[in-house]
């Protein structure tokens, strides 16, 4: 396996298969980013998965921790949890995002749920990693890089609590059961820059949100969770 943030073919073929499963799928809308391989999905999920979802967050979210580096003072100030992977209906929706991007199933880490108050935000940053930070090897061997993210938002926000990708030129308003996916690769397989996203401070309301991050690999445990 190449570093991380070299060209590789098996990364660059992963995002082209789901690439053309997406555009094939006459649900999902092309951002039409130059940038920024970015889709959307309306309704990916219904009102009621949507506010089962969101009682899990409540049950179980403790606040946010992100890898070393990354302990800049309010970074991510969310509150956030690991949904269980055994309950039944995360089995099926785990299933659906495996499905919908074309990505094995095992590749997938486990769904994070995610939980913003009032002024709390998620600065700015990637999804991808880099190899030249002390995380890497413990990423290498959970499954290497990062290679697409799936989110879906929970719920409207009374204002506020945007998605934001700076570079790319879009911002995504939170809008219950609206999923976003994105290619946090570049063509050749190398990390994409442009895929640098912010969640806005929520200005009004609380936002709920489920993030899935593919891994190149199959995804193996090994204690530390990135962010
Ligand atoms: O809350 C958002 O809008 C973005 C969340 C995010 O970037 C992440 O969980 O990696
Ligand atoms: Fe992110």
């Amino acid at each position: 396996m190449t570093s991380p943030m070299a060209p590789d073919p098996d990364r660059a073929e992963t995002g082209r298969r789901a690439t053309a499963r997406l555009e094939a799928n006459p649900l999902v809308r092309h951002a039409g980013l130059d940038a920024l391989q970015l889709y959307h999905l309306p309704n990916f999920l219904s009102r009621t998965e949507c506010k089962a979802l969101i009682r899990m967050i409540d049950a179980d979210a403790k606040p946010s921790v992100v890898l070393a580096q990354y302990q800049e003072p309010g970074l991510r100030t969310s509150y956030t949890c690991d949904l269980e992977r055994q309950d039944p209906e995360i089995r099926r929706l785990d299933a659906r995002l495996a499905d919908l991007l074309g990505i094995p199933l095992d590749h997938g880490e486990p769904i994070q749920g995610q939980r913003y108050a009032m002024g709390q935000q998620f600065r700015a940053h990637c999804d991808w990693f880099r190899d030249d930070v002390d995380y890497w090897p413990e990423m290498k061997a959970q499954g290497g890089q990062r290679i697409w993210t799936a989110m879906i938002y929970l719920n409207d926000v009374e204002e506020g609590g945007e998605t934001w990708f700076p570079r790319a030129g879009i911002r995504l308003t939170p809008t219950r059961g609206l999923l976003i996916a994105w290619n946090n690769l570049a063509a050749d397989g190398s990390p994409n820059d442009a895929t640098l996203h912010e969640a806005r401070p929520v200005l009004g309301g609380t936002k709920y949100i489920i993030t899935k991050w593919f891994r190149e690999r199959p995804w193996t445990p090994t204690g530390a969770r990135a962010y």
